[in-house]
């Protein structure tokens, strides 16, 4: 058995990034730039107000000037009508452009219209309530890096920019198959000895999250020809990820099937707790990750290595970033197997409590708990208040 850490790498080696692919800026929230982004325009384009006021020259100011002769409106989405001319002032709205000649902004609140005139009351301070052009970027600026993920705020940025389409890495495609004859789907009916399938929908939902194109490919049956037909599948993803089946009992076949049909396992056991089964392998050009049937053991394990194997293909370095906390009570010894604790962090002590039930079937603890305390293997035990590593569940 291999420890999580290389478990981890090894994945990482194996799974190469995916080509790139252009998308419309619109479709592109969450997606991962495969190359750089360049302004294509400079914003703001022109010197702009930041207030609603008056446009003046500050060297009337600093003249002593106060009452100016108004010289038209500069509005939003239109060019200043004229120049300034010594003693003038334009009236100005936040985002106009600044007239030619102007320099300062002196704000509404401290004017008086009189008529065609105005009586500003401010000191010179050139540049003042004015945004100089190309304050934000200007054309042909590096705006984001590769790598970077898109976020709702680098769309505006880049929409501003005038980038229309950008480059990305496209999705990895995930099929996912769950395997069991115990199984039935959400609204099927149930009979006495069967249990509904919930490790796949949660998984549909992960991958999408995590950046994937999450394919549901159903139930394979306990028996070996369905096995086998479900596993040839994986020839039309990148990555298979199967539920169940990957331990040692008379009716998990996957593992000779997938021995059968040419797999070479990479891994097939970790020395973590839960998801010791937990595999990894290719199959033709497909990379195969078996999760255990146990339920908190194929989601802990899904976020552990399935989210690192996207996150290879995506390009980008899957590390998981534990912080630490005080335990909040006293912690057992650990086993060989470096362990995920079920806990809940206590928001005012900030202290992480483990949940009674650690069964690795049990959903209702996974549900409830908002982080997992890493016990090292062969840990020893540990005093309450003593800090204990953490994953924030998200
Ligand atoms: N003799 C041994 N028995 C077991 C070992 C072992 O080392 N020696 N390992 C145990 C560990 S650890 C785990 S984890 C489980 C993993 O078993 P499998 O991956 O073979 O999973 P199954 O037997 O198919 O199912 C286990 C459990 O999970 C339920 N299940 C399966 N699929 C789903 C699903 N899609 N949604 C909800 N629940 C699911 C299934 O009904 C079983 O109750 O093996 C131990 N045994
Ligand atoms: O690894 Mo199993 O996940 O201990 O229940």
């Amino acid at each position: 058995m291999i420890s999580l850490q290389d478990a981890i790498a090894i994945v990482q080696q194996s799974i190469s990034p995916m080509e790139s692919e252009a998308v419309p800026l619109g479709q592109a929230n969450g997606r991962i730039l495969s190359a750089p982004v360049v302004a294509m325009r400079t914003q703001p384009p022109f010197n702009a107000s930041a207030m609603d006021g008056y446009a003046v020259r500050s060297a009337d100011l600093a003249d002593g000037i106060q009452n100016f002769e108004l010289a038209g409106e500069s509005a939003a989405g239109h060019r200043a009508p004229t120049a300034l001319e010594a003693a003038q002032a334009m009236r100005i709205s936040t985002g106009a452009p600044l007239p030619e000649g102007a320099d300062q902004v002196v704000i509404q609140e401290n004017s008086q219209r009189q008529g065609g005139h105005v009586r500003l009351e401010d000191t010179a301070r050139p540049g003042a309530n004015v945004r100089k052009a190309g304050i934000d970027f200007a054309e042909g600026d590096r705006l984001i890096a590769a790598g970077q993920r898109i976020t709702p705020d680098a769309i505006a940025l880049m929409a501003s920019a005038g980038v229309e389409v950008v480059s990305v890495i496209a999705r990895p495609r995930i099929g996912i198959v769950s395997t069991g004859d115990e199984l039935v789907e959400m609204g099927e009916e149930a009979g006495p000895d069967q249990i509904i399938n919930s490790i796949a929908p949660a998984l549909v939902a992960h991958v999408a999250g995590w950046g994937g194109e999450p394919v549901y490919l159903g139930i394979a049956r306990d028996n070996r020809e369905n096995t086998e037909a479900r596993l040839a599948l994986a020839r039309d993803f990148d990555i298979l990820v199967t539920i169940g089946g990957a331990s040692v009992g008379d009716h998990d076949h996957l593992r000779p099937a997938f021995e059968t049909l040419g797999g070479q396992f990479r891994f097939e056991k970790i020395a973590v707790k839960p998801g010791k089964p937990t595999w990894f392998g290719c199959l033709g050009d497909t990379w195969c990750i078996g999760l255990p049937g146990n339920p908190v053991s194929a989601l802990v394990m899904a976020r552990l290595i399935l989210r690192t194997a996207i996150q290879a293909c995506l390009g980008q370095a899957h590390e998981l970033v534990f912080q630490t906390a005080a335990a909040g009570t006293e912690l057992a010894a650990n086993g060989s197997r470096e362990t995920f604790v079920r806990a809940v962090e206590d928001r005012r002590t900030g202290r992480v409590r483990p949940l009674d039930n650690q069964d690795s079937s049990a959903q209702s603890a996974l549900a409830s708990s908002t982080c997992l305390i890493r016990r090292p293997a062969n840990a020893p035990p540990l005093a309450a208040g003593e800090r204990v590593e953490i994953l924030r569940l998200d």
